[in-house]
């Protein structure tokens, strides 16, 4: 395991969460540079900001980074760390594992949707803070030696997927099936909603004692679908037909169940 692994991610991805946890996993000291900062300067990040502005925490937040980065273990960043170009390349130079924690942006307005310790997201407005996730993202990939997708995944499986990376050769491999699990899991999800409107539709059904399979309306839903995804290559007739007959197929089951 590298003797720094530091990890770098917007306000919600995760890094204070996974860090701890992944720190625990591999037994290994954890330091969150946001805790670094309030215990360094006696004050909450809140306070600090209200007193300082923005600019004023970047300065003693690039301190703070500059002092911790020797220790080794698990260091968990601030979502603003990588903004300025000295923090940068102090992060490229100290030779620490650097994992970007990915989540999509509705994901983290999720998590963070009763916070109240992140002034950023109090002072700016929606436009403000979409523009700040889209102008770091190119950042954080700057500075990253791997990419984990954390949409959908419990910390759990995330820190599992950081010690496999991390006792790995070859991340680039890594990071792609991480999309990939992040991916299944959404199409999960997704599954689970169809169901849910499944039942809605069963209820109905049961109610003016119409019958649950309606051949016309799957071949409908099948000749529909491969018009739609022709000029896909990546979508072909045969991967239509299979995933409309499973879905179908848990559809009718779900609705026999109800309609009996
Ligand atoms: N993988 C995850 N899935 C669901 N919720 C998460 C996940 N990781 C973190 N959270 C939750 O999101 C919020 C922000 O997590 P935190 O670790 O503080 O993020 P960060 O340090 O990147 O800002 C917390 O409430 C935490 O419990
Ligand atoms: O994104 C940012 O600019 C900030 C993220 C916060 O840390 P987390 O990313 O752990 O929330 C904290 O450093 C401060 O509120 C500013
Ligand atoms: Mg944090």
């Amino acid at each position: 395991m590298a003797d720094t692994v530091m990890l770098i991610g917007f306000m919600g991805a995760g890094k204070t969460t996974v860090g701890q946890q992944l720190a625990q996993a591999t037994n290994q000291k954890f330091l969150d540079l946001d805790d670094e900062f309030v215990k360094e300067t006696g004050s909450s990040i809140n306070d600090f900001m209200n007193a300082n502005g923005e600019s004023g925490f970047r300065k003693m937040e690039t301190k703070i980074l500059e002092n911790r980065l020797a220790s080794p273990g698990v260091i968990s960043t601030g979502g603003g760390i990588i903004e300025s170009d000295t923090n940068r390349q102090v992060i490229k130079d100290s030779g620490a594992t650097v994992i970007f924690l990915q989540a999509d942006f509705a994901t983290i307005l999720q998590r963070l949707s009763s916070d109240t310790d992140r002034p950023l997201l109090r002072q700016l407005s929606m436009k403000e803070l979409t523009d700040r996730w889209e102008f770091r993202q190119p950042l954080y990939n700057e500075v990253a030696n791997a990419v984990i997708m954390t949409n959908g995944k419990s910390p759990n499986k995330i820190v599992h997927e950081l010690t496999n990376m991390l006792s790995l050769e070859d991340d680039s491999l890594v990071s792609l099936r991480s999309e990939i699990d992040s991916l299944d899991r959404q199409i999960l999800k997704l599954i689970s909603e169809r169901v849910n409107v499944v039942k809605e539709v069963a209820a109905v059904k049961k109610l003016n004692g119409i019958s649950v399979v309606q051949p016309n309306r799957m071949d409908q839903i099948r000749q529909e679908l491969k018009e739609e995804f022709q000029t896909d290559p990546n979508i072909s007739d045969e991967l239509i037909d299979d995933l409309v007959s499973l879905l179908t197929q848990t559809a009718i089951n779900k609705e026999q169940d109800i309609v009996k």
